[in-house]
């Protein structure tokens, strides 16, 4: 029996729009980010697919983003599970930082590295940030991160995907995974089996449903963004 998953970035983000790295951070979804959050629940909807269970971070933008898309679908009943292990992945010290100042402090190399080289973390996250989520009671009993590379995401989301997601795709459910950047690109590498060097090459629009068929065995047998206008290169010949 076939199963679908479908990826959903969150829609644009209030720190998407101003250009700031983001990580732990809860901002909010920005009025067009609501539109596309809208939008991609259309797009599931005219798809068709029946969902039987979603899957979302603890942070808001996400959250948001799959009510919004559930409220299109007219399936605001389906089951949501949130974990923090489906949270974007942590900036470190770069949180809150304009991406355009750090390049311009940096340099293009270095931020391209602490953006998008699988196993580089950005330094840690000092005490005294402006932006702590140790105290947030969100992730009472959670080890929260200074820092995470892309590799350090994934070694956390991996455990959900394995004990969580997997057992109800395998059990033959179609979810949706309502996430981030980052941890979706988490998942990507993960469910396409991409290497540490190509994964830096893939980037997950805002809002826009990534859907993909896996067989038995969980591999892809399918994927396409339904917004083909802002689709991006898919890995895996797909
Ligand atoms: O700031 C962030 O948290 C992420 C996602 O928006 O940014 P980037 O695409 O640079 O990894």
């Amino acid at each position: 029996m076939p199963r679908t998953l479908a990826f959903l970035r969150h829609g644009q983000s209030q720190w998407n729009l101003e250009n700031r790295f983001t990580g732990w951070v809860d901002v909010d979804l920005t009025e067009k980010g609501e539109a596309e959050a809208r939008k991609a629940g259309q797009l599931l909807k005219q798809e068709g697919t029946e969902f039987d269970g979603t899957f979302t971070s603890v942070q808001t933008r996400a959250i948001r983003t799959l009510n919004l898309a559930l409220e299109e679908m007219g399936e605001c009943w389906l089951p949501v599970i949130k974990n923090w292990r489906l949270n974007e992945r942590h900036y470190g010290a770069l949180t809150g930082l304009n991406k355009q100042e750090t390049r311009e402090k940096h340099g293009d190399e270095q931020v391209h590295i602490w953006r998008r080289s699988y196993d580089v973390p950005p330094p840690p996250l000092e005490d005294s940030s402006a932006f702590p989520s140790l105290n947030d009671r969100r992730y009472r009993g959670v080890d929260v991160p200074k820092t995470e590379s892309l590799k350090l995401c994934l070694d956390r989301v991996e455990p959900y995907w394995n004990e969580a997601i997997a057992p109800a795709v395998r059990d033959g459910q179609n979810c949706i995974i309502a996430a981030h950047g980052n941890s979706l690109r988490a998942l990507v590498k993960l469910l396409f089996e991409v290497s540490d060097q190509d994964i830096t090459s893939v980037e997950i629009p805002t809002g826009n449903p990534l859907l993909i068929q896996l067989d038995e065995n969980l591999k892809p047998t399918a994927a396409r963004y339904l917004d083909q206008d802002r689709a991006q290169p898919l890995p895996g010949g797909f």
